[in-house]
């Protein structure tokens, strides 16, 4: 569903979430005509021209390149690494003040009162999305800082359902929700990969283990979101008493522990990232 027009839309920085919001956005009718982006080098700029018939600059080699697009825009996306965030938007912060333009970070770590401190008085919605935002099957959290309006929420919660759900949360909650559903898609496809190799350790040919795990991942994935029915009892229904999959499942021991480690030292890293 293509978001209620948002007028235009600059994305500085389009590489994999920047750019998959990008592709998702134009997949879902919003005119290409009122997205621009730019990039970092001159060849993906013209890349990302070509590849979405859309307004397409390289940052770097041009000085005004994120200002103009800036300028232009009725909404920003800041698609950069985090480290990059604080110098980007210093740049653009003249095209920000009191042009009523909305400023969406979707920086890990980055707070709303870093880009505000970079450009006082803009209007920021911070929100953590995921990479199957390209094919419309996103999922963000998003928090207002105190120079948002309800509207300004609202529009950046309207860009990001376009491509997939949206949870609306406080900042706080902002490194837990990337812990989750930022890295998120990383950690099945890290399982799935581990899958895969299992069942070629089995005998199954690459091919035929690949489309075995991902093909499950998939369904067990859809499962979950279209039956409405709990991941515990959609595995207990999997899982016969005395079974192959209770077999299978006894090495999942460590499981939990391991993943509540593994999103604390996310949420760990993100908080490190927040420390100018
Ligand atoms: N990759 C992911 O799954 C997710 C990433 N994020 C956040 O998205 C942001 C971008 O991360 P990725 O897309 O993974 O990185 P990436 O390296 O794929 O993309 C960064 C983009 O910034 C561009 N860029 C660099 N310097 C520029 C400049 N001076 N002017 C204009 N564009 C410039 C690059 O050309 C590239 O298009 C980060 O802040 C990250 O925390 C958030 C959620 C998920
Ligand atoms: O790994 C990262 O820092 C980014 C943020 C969430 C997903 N990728």
């Amino acid at each position: 569903m293509a978001a209620a027009d948002q007028g235009n839309i600059a994305f500085l920085g389009a590489g994999s979430m920047g750019g998959a919001i990008l592709s998702g956005l134009l997949a879902s009718g919003y005119p290409a005509a009122s997205i621009r982006a730019t990039t970092s080098s001159r060849a993906s700029a013209e890349k990302l021209a070509a590849d979405h018939s859309i307004v397409a600059v390289s940052g770097e080699s041009n000085e005004r390149a994120n200002l103009d697009a800036a300028e232009w825009a009725d909404v920003v996306v800041l698609g950069v690494k985090p480290y990059r965030i604080v110098e980007l938007v210093g740049r653009i912060a003249p095209a920000l003040a009191s042009s009523g333009t909305l400023v969406v970070s979707v920086a890990a770590g980055i707070t709303i009162d870093a880009i505000v401190q970079a450009a006082p008085g803009a209007a920021v919605v911070r929100a953590m999305p995921n990479t199957p935002s390209l094919i419309g099957r996103g999922m963000a959290g998003v928090a207002a800082g105190g120079s948002a309006s309800d509207d300004d929420l609202e529009a950046a919660r309207a860009i990001l359902r376009s491509v997939g759900d949206v949870l609306t949360v406080d900042e706080a909650q902002m490194d837990a929700v990337g812990a989750i559903c930022g890295s998120g898609p990383a950690y099945y496809f890290a399982f799935t990969e581990a899958l895969i190799e299992a069942g070629k350790a089995l005998g199954l040919s690459a091919e035929d283990a690949g489309t075995l795990a991902v093909r499950t991942a998939a369904g067990a994935g859809a499962l979950m979101v279209e039956s409405g029915t709990d991941p515990a009892t959609l595995r207990s229904n999997v899982t016969s008493p005395g079974g192959t999959t209770e077999a299978a499942l006894k090495h999942f021991g460590p499981l939990a522990g391991m993943i509540a480690d593994a999103t604390a030292a996310a949420v760990d890293r993100s908080r490190e990232m927040s420390r100018p």
